[in-house]
């Protein structure tokens, strides 16, 4: 005993997990979003955290984060129990979550931002220039290239990322949580971050990642967690986790991750949407035509002008010039409900500022496009919004209590699938797709793609726009967009490479 006792004692120590929850559970009224669940981070890795929609994510960073307590269970730092609830600056010292929602304030500066609440001066005094010098030496600590002074509405995406880690940096956090990072970026800005995660990795700065992309998880993780159904599964290093099995452990099923390209047989119904020299600034004398029951996808990166156009069509944008039939008969720009009367229904880019009213439910955030079909003089009669909203649910498999549940108590992939069947009630003609299965899980992205090709057998026809090769599969053919202008097209059966070399503007 003694002498295992000094030969223990000889031992180093080994260092305690950065981050560990412990047994931790959580219930929301009846849903149980987390039981008995666990998550170990260590010192200098990223480690990514995985599961289907509704596992109980973004449940376990609330609680990582200090935004609410678990019913039970701990969660420690460095060994040590988490700061007492409402000890903000005790959290902001050991963890940040960097959201796909941004928490930046637009109207304010860069270095505003940063200083929140914190502002360097001396008796209330608000010391202007010594906080924008402040700013620009700590921006310059992380090799963040963005101007202090200039409001942070001006920042894009990734810059807003970048400064967010910054300011939780500054804080003294080690521990960063990155929610969805890659949601909003195009491939260029995606392979930035990752070359930004790694300099700060070796910097001693520890990430959680969470993401759908699970060729990224490949690419940027060592080790990955998988909740399924509020519960632990697996922790793994990245590499003795094929993907088969990482799916299989998220989904409880054998992988089947087949799906093909395939020939189609050409469309050879009438025209639905004939598109005419349109301009907008963003893009530049756009001519196409869809045909009825053709699904087409828009590709290019952030800037190419594919979401610009997309949104003109829906009633979003006017153009400046040019002209759009569906069915022959003129597209009504830049009135989103006359668009949906006309026969358009869509997924916008963004479904916490375009899609749903947090506030509602479940089933009249679905069916609110269609409203006054669901009774007499525009009067829902609850029946009906029932009857619909618990077909829109059943048809999507949108994990919720039930129709009543406010839609804001979803989880982002179930909010996305309201979106989705809100753009489906209106029974559409053209159903127009932006990043429709952003925020969705592997098995949830098949059966939402796989409502594509119900659809179109009906004579719907499909517009998809998105930065996933994934979600671009069922299209008949593939516009490249490339600064403002259609400079590529794929039929059906292309392959990646040559896909991402015309997006890129190379010839592969
Ligand atoms: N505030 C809330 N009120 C009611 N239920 C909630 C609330 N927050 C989460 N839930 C429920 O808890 C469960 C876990 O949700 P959570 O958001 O943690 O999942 P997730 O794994 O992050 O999913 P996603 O990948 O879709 O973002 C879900 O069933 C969700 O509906």
């Amino acid at each position: 005993m003694i002498g295992s006792a000094a030969a223990a004692a000889a031992e180093p120590a080994p260092a305690p997990p950065l981050a560990e929850a412990v047994g931790v559970s959580k219930r929301f009224g009846s849903t149980v979003a987390l039981a008995d669940a666990r998550l170990t981070v260590v010192p200098g890795e990223s480690h990514a955290l995985v599961g289907r929609n509704g596992a109980g994510k973004s449940t376990l960073v609330n609680i990582l984060t200090g935004i609410f307590p678990p019913d039970s269970g701990e969660v420690r730092f460095d060994g040590e129990p988490a700061p007492a609830p409402g000890d903000r600056d005790g959290w902001r010292a050991k963890v940040a979550c960097v959201y796909q929602k941004s928490t930046i304030i637009p109207e304010l500066t860069v270095a505003e931002n940063l200083f929140i609440n914190r502002q360097p001066g001396t008796r209330g005094v608000i010391g202007w220039k010594r906080m924008r010098r402040e700013a620009a030496e700590l921006l310059s600590t992380w090799d963040v290239q963005v101007d202090p002074a200039v409001p942070a509405r001006e920042l894009n995406v990734q810059d807003r990322q970048f400064v967010e880690i910054a300011r939780a940096l500054s804080f003294g956090a080690r521990f960063i949580i990155l929610d969805e990072p890659t949601a909003q970026l195009d491939k260029a800005e995606i392979e930035r971050l990752f070359t930004r995660m790694r300099a700060l990795e070796e910097s001693g700065v520890t990430f959680l990642f969470i993401s759908h992309h699970l060729q990224e998880v490949y690419e940027v993780c060592q080790t990955v967690t998988v909740f399924r159904d509020a519960r632990w599964i697996a922790t793994e290093p990245v590499a003795d986790l094929p993907r088969a099995a990482l799916v299989e452990a998220m989904t409880g099923e054998a992988a089947d991750l087949g799906r093909s390209t395939g020939h189609r047989e050409p469309v050879a119904a009438g025209v639905r949407l004939a598109v005419d020299g349109l301009s907008d600034g963003a893009f530049e004398d756009i001519s196409l035509e869809v045909r009825r029951g053709e699904v087409i996808g828009l590709a290019g990166s952030s800037a190419s002008g594919k979401i610009e156009l997309a949104e003109t069509l829906v009633g979003l944008r006017k153009p400046h010039t040019g002209t759009a039939t569906l069915d022959g008969r003129p597209l009504p720009f830049g009135d989103v409900r006359k668009a949906m009367a006309a026969g358009i229904g869509f997924v916008p880019r963004d479904r916490h500022a375009q899609g749903l009213v947090p506030e509602l439910s479940v089933g009249e955030n679905a069916t609110m496009t269609i409203s006054d079909r669901l009774g007499p003089l525009g009067v829902i009669t609850p029946r009906r919004l029932r009857s619909a909203a618990a077909e829109a649910i059943g048809g999507l498999d949108i994990k919720t209590q039930g129709p009543d549940q406010p839609v804001n108590g979803l989880s982002g992939g179930n909010q996305q699938k309201v979106v989705m069947a809100r753009a489906l009630a209106v029974e559409p003609n053209l159903l127009v797709l932006i990043n429709p299965t952003a925020g969705v899980d592997v098995k949830s992205k098949e059966a939402l793609l796989a409502i594509v090709d119900e659809i179109r057998e009906r004579g719907t026809s499909v517009i998809i726009i998105s930065d996933e090769l994934d979600d671009l599969r069922p299209c008949d053919r593939v516009l490249v967009f490339l600064h403002g202008r259609i400079t590529a097209e794929h039929a059906a059966g292309w392959n990646d490479h040559e896909l991402v070399a015309s997006i890129e503007g190379v010839s592969s």
